[in-house]
């Protein structure tokens, strides 16, 4: 039997959504596999919860913030960008609605990178993360 991946959802947080420049990349404080690695603040969608409510808690719980969803980071697969044998993520554009980030759980670093491939590429990313920042970069091209 095969079991479901797990679904994690992300926040590609810009520093706007109608002209974005910066996206909030999150640095990982654990486990110790993924300490030092940056990544999309987001987490698990727990059971009951919609991904895009879970994606709003996670938000609060991790940065302290509230923000707008925009558009979702396709992969061209219907359940998202794989992570590993065991879970799968959808991305979400966003964009603060109120607080300042704060990297109060599960990070130890916040820092706005300009959205340049070779910016954020110079970034030690999470490897499964790579493809999702390069559809990031692409989605917010020419805006
Ligand atoms: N949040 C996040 N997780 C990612 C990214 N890329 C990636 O491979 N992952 C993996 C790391 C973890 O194995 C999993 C997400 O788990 P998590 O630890 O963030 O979830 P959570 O906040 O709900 O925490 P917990 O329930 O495990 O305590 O997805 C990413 O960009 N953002």
């Amino acid at each position: 039997m095969t079991l479901a991946p797990r679904l994690v959802v992300g926040a590609a947080v810009l520093d706007s959504l109608q002209e974005p420049r910066m996206l909030l990349c999150a640095r990982r404080s654990a486990p110790e596999s993924l300490a030092g690695l940056w990544e999309f603040p987001g987490g698990k969608v727990e059971p009951g919860e919609g991904a895009e409510e879970a994606l709003h808690r996670e938000l609060s719980e991790e940065l302290g913030v509230t923000a707008v969803l925009g558009e979702e980071v396709r992969s061209g697969r219907a359940d998202g960008w794989v992570l590993n044998e065991k879970a799968v993520m959808r991305v979400w554009l966003a964009e603060l609605s109120g607080g300042t980030p704060q990297a109060l759980e599960d990070h130890d670093e916040l820092r706005w990178v300009p959205l340049e491939e070779s910016a954020l590429n110079a970034l030690p990313w999470i490897p499964a993360d790579f493809p999702i920042v390069a559809a990031v970069v692409e989605a917010t091209r020419g805006s």
